[in-house]
C-alpha cells in the first residue's frame, strides 16, 4: 500500500468535531447496534477495546473506542527487540541518556538525506524531553527526516501521545481508524496505542513531533475570550473507517515501549478496521483555522493566548505541554515593543518555524530548524530587530504580519537535551552571538547621574 513519489493521494472523508463520541462503518451493518461486544459481532468481526485512559477515569476526560476488526491485534508472533533499532530516540531522561544545558540552543534545519532511505521511524530522533515514559510524567521533543514510506509495517507507539507538526511533505497516514492526509501548515495527534503506518506522497519530508507521557492534549479554557475563539471543536478532523484484508505475509508490527523499539510480524494488515465508535480517536487541524486573540490597544500579550492544545498537569494553570502558534495576524498595539519580550520563563520553549520568519529573529531562525530556551534561559529578539523595532517611525500603524508560521512546545519540566542535538553539525554555535550586540541605549538626564555620585 506503500506510495510511489508524488502519488495523488486517495480523496478522504473526515468526521468533524474534537472530543466527539463518533461511529464510523466502512461496510455498511458492519457496527454493532445497542451493545459493544455481542456474541457474534456483523460480519463475523472481532470486538476489541482500545483504552486511552483508565477504565475508571472520571466521564468527562474519558477516552476509549471500540474496534470491529478482521482478526484481533494479539494475532501476532512474538515480540523481539527491533533490529535494527533506532538509537537516536529517547524516553527515559535521565543522566545516562541525556543532558542538562541552559545554553540557548538553535539548530538549522536538517537536509532530508536521500540515501539511504529513512521511513518515519527511522527518520525520528529525540532532540530533548523531560522526565519518562515508564512513570508516565513528561514528554519528547523529536523531529523527523524522512525519504521512504512505512513500507509492509506499521509503529504503535505504547509511550504517549504524537503530535506532529510536518514542516516539509505532506504525511498520507493510515490508522486503526482510517486515513488522514496531513500537509504543512496543520498537524496531526496520534493518540496512544494506535497503530499507524506514514507514507509520504511528496517523497523526501521533515517535521517535528512532540510526544506526551501520561496525559492527552485538550482544548485550553477560554477564560475571558468567552465560548468561541482561538482553535474551535469543529475543525479538527478524524477519519473515517478503512481497512484492507488482503493476505500480507511478514507485516511488521513495530511497538515503541519505554522508548526502546520492539517488533513482531503477523500475516496480514494491522488496518483491518470495518467499524469502530468512540472518542479516542486521530485527528488533524488545520492551522490557518486558528482565531487569534490579541491587544488592541497597547503591551504585547503573553503567548499562551495563542495556544491550540493544551496537555495538563495536575497543577491548574500548568501545562506539561502547551502547543502554541504564532499566526499571521494584525499588529496594532500603540506605543508598544511589539515582537516578544526579553524574557526568562520557568516554563521552557522549544520552538520550531514551519515557514516564512519569526517575528522576534531577523537572521537564523530558518523553517524546519529550532531553538530551545530553557527554565530561565534569558532569550528574546536579536539585535536586528530590537534596533530595526525601536528606529521604526510608523511604529504605531497597523501592520499585518503575514506568510509566517512559527510554533512553541512550551514545558513546566525542564528538558535534558541528546547529546547528538548538542553534536549536531546543524547546531548554530555562534547563536549567543545574536544578542552581544544589544547596546546600551540608556541616557539619563546629566544632572540625575551627578546627583547619584555625588
Ligand atoms: O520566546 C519566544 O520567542 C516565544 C514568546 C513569544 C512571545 O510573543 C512572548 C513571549 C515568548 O516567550
Ligand atoms: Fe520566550
Amino acid at each position: 500500500m506503500a506510495m510511489e513519489e508524488e502519488q495523488t493521494p486517495p480523496e478522504l472523508r473526515y468526521l468533524s468535531g474534537l472530543g466527539n463520541t463518533f461511529t464510523s462503518e466502512a461496510v455498511p451493518g458492519s457496527l454493532p447496534v445497542g451493545q459493544n461486544n455481542p456474541l457474534v459481532c456483523p460480519l463475523g468481526l472481532y470486538a476489541e477495546q482500545l483504552s486511552g485512559t483508565s477504565f475508571t477515569t472520571p466521564r468527562a476526560r474519558n477516552l476509549r473506542t471500540w474496534l470491529y476488526r478482521i482478526k484481533p491485534s494479539v494475532t501476532h508472533e512474538p515480540f523481539y527487540p527491533r533490529n535494527p533499532t533506532n538509537e537516536r530516540l529517547v524516553g527515559e531522561f535521565d543522566r545516562t541518556t541525556t543532558v542538562a544545558t541552559p545554553t540557548q540552543l538553535r539548530w538549522r534545519p536538517a537536509d532530508v538525506p536521500l540515501h539511504p532511505g529513512l521511513d518515519f521511524i527511522d527518520g525520528l530522533y529525540t532532540v530533548c524531553g523531560a522526565g519518562s515514559s515508564c512513570l508516565r510524567h513528561g514528554y519528547a521533543i523529536h523531529m523527523y527526516a524522512a525519504n521512504k514510506p512505512m513500507d509492509g509495517c506499521s509503529l504503535c507507539n505504547a509511550d504517549g501521545d504524537f503530535l506532529i507538526v510536518p514542516q516539509q511533505g505532506r504525511l498520507f497516514i493510515t490508522t486503526e481508524c482510517g486515513r488522514l492526509l496531513v500537509s504543512p501548515g496543520e498537524i496531526v495527534v496520534i493518540p496512544q496505542g494506535l497503530r499507524f503506518a506514514v507514507d509520504l506522497p511528496d517523497g523526501p519530508s521533515r517535521g517535528y513531533v512532540s510526544e506526551i507521557f501520561g496525559a492527552h492534549f485538550q482544548l485550553p479554557d477560554l477564560g475571558p475570550i468567552g465560548a468561541n475563539g482561538l482553535a474551535s471543536p469543529r475543525d479538527f478532523l478524524s477519519p473515517t473507517a478503512w481497512f484492507e484484508q488482503e493476505h500480507h505475509p511478514g507485516y511488521t508490527i513495530v511497538h515503541k515501549y519505554g522508548g526502546e523499539l520492539f517488533s513482531a510480524t503477523q500475516d496480514f494488515s494491522p488496518f483491518n478496521v470495518v467499524a469502530w465508535h468512540g472518542n479516542y480517536v486521530p485527528y488533524k487541524y488545520d492551522l490557518s483555522k486558528f482565531c487569534p486573540f490579541n491587544t488592541v490597544l497597547l503591551d504585547h500579550g503573553d503567548p499562551s493566548v495563542n495556544t491550540v492544545l493544551t496537555a495538563p498537569t495536575d497543577k491548574p494553570g500548568v501545562a506539561l505541554l502547551d502547543f502554541v502558534i504564532f499566526p499571521p495576524r494584525w499588529l496594532v498595539a500603540e506605543n508598544t515593543f511589539r515582537p516578544p519580550y526579553y524574557h526568562r520563563n520557568c516554563m521552557s520553549e522549544f520552538m520550531g518555524l514551519i515557514y516564512g520568519m519569526y517575528e522576534a529573529k531577523a537572521d537564523g531562525f530558518l523553517p524546519g530548524g529550532a531553538s530551545l530556551h530553557s527554565c530561565m534561559t534569558p532569550h528574546g529578539p536579536d539585535t536586528k530587530t530590537h534596533e530595526a523595532t525601536i528606529s521604526r517611525a510608523a511604529a504605531n500603524e497597523p501592520s499585518r504580519l503575514s506568510g509566517t508560521l512559527a510554533f512553541m512546545f512550551e514545558s513546566w519540566l525542564i528538558p535534558r537535551v541528546c547529546p547528538w542535538a548538542l553534536d549536531s553539525p546543524c547546531r548554530d554555535l555562534d547563536y549567543y552571538q545574536c544578542w552581544i550586540g544589544l547596546k546600551s541605549h540608556f541616557s539619563p538626564p546629566a544632572a540625575a547621574v551627578d546627583d547619584e555620585n555625588e
